[in-house]
């Protein structure tokens, strides 16, 4: 589907924001695009990357007239966001994030949302440990998979032309419904990131020369854990108090698993660590060749050939009660 909006405005202009205006402008979806961010640094550094046409500290600025407004700050921000635009938010818009959580974000952005304004929560499922403007790259969407998570009474059409939006960037879409969407990407990104940032933090809590020691002899596995761990403080700080129900649910699962790893280590139990281990491989093995590898290799490497299609992993089609 042929998809082009008059104007389309990014509110937070980070790696994120800046990867959509890049590929939104490569693919020629919209007529103008207007950037508004908090700061004026950012702003400044925005222009000067050509980001966009129009660069505002002012939202309200940035959303009038827009027929596509996407929230692309750090999932805390939303509400105050959100308050600022509601009277500028244009009747027949399509009002949509970016944020790595979506119940938080239908229950603190809903109920601005104007009548006659089209809100559809998204979230791609595409990035890097980098930030702000010049982290973004018009391939990053490319390949990658885009939730999005419209209530029932959004007009299809409207949902069409969002979906449109994402694919024209490259990205396979996927409807669910947020609670669902928040409890696959806690298991799958969220907790992810909750070890990497504790792995990271045991070794450096460790007495100095072990700690060089681990840094001078790290092997990839944890080189990779480091590359996660330097992801945005703030997203994540954000992340975790907007997905807590999900995290600490997702969380008990793991820890009697990781107790059950622990029970086998210390008895010495080899068959159920192979059998464990065997599973595990058996898991990698199908992801990558259903194409849905997103291993640390290629992230943040614009240069690189985008991973092939692949079926979605643990999604299911929106309008299922059950989020397990
Ligand atoms: N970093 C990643 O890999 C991914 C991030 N996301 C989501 O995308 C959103 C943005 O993340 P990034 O682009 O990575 O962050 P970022 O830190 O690179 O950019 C955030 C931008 O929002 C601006 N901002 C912060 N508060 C603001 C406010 N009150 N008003 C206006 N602008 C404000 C910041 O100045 C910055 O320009 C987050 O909600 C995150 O959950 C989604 C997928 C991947
Ligand atoms: O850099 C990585 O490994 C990521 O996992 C990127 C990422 C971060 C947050 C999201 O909501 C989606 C993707």
């Amino acid at each position: 589907m042929s998809v082009k909006f008059r104007k389309l405005a990014l509110i937070g202009i980070g790696l994120i924001g800046s990867s959509i205006a890049l590929a939104a402008r490569r693919q020629g979806l919209a007529e103008v695009i207007a950037i508004s961010t908090r700061k004026s640094e950012t702003l400044e550094e925005a222009r000067a990357l050509n980001l966009g046409d129009i660069y505002t500290l002012d939202a309200v600025e940035a959303v009038r007239g827009a027929d596509l407004v996407i929230l692309c700050t750090p999932v805390g921000a939303y509400e105050g966001v959100i308050k600022t635009i509601a009277g500028a938010l244009e009747p027949g818009a399509i009002l949509s994030d970016v944020g790595s959580v979506k119940a938080h974000v239908v229950k603190v952005v809903g109920p601005h949302v104007p009548e006659g304004v089209s809100f559809i929560p998204g979230h791609p499922i595409a990035g890097t440990e980098h930030s702000g403007p010049s982290a973004g790259f018009p391939e990053l969407f490319a390949g990658r998979w885009c939730v999005l998570t419209p209530a029932a009474d959004v007009p299809a059409a409207q949902v069409d032309k969002l979906v449109g939006f994402w694919e024209a960037m490259g990205s396979h879409v996927e409807c669910m419904d947020a609670a669902h969407h928040d409890m696959v990407l806690a298991i799958t990104s969220h907790i992810p990131h909750l070890i990497a940032y504790n792995i990271v933090g045991t070794v450096a809590d460790l007495e100095t020369a072990t700690q060089s020691e681990v840094i001078k002899f790290s092997a990839s596995g944890f080189r990779d854990f480091t590359r996660i761990a330097a992801s945005d403080p703030v997203m994540w700080r954000d992340v975790f108090l907007t997905n807590k129900e999900a995290v600490l649910e997702m969380l008990g699962r793991f820890l009697e698993d990781l107790s059950v790893l622990q029970r086998a280590v210390r008895t010495g139990d080899g068959p159920a660590l192979e059998a464990m281990f065997a599973r595990t491989r058996a898991i990698r093995r199908s992801i990558i060749s259903a194409g849905q590898e997103t291993a640390a290799a290629d992230f943040g490497r614009p240069h690189e050939a985008p991973p092939a299609p692949a079926a979605p992993l643990f999604v299911r089609e929106h309008g299922g009660g059950d989020d397990a």
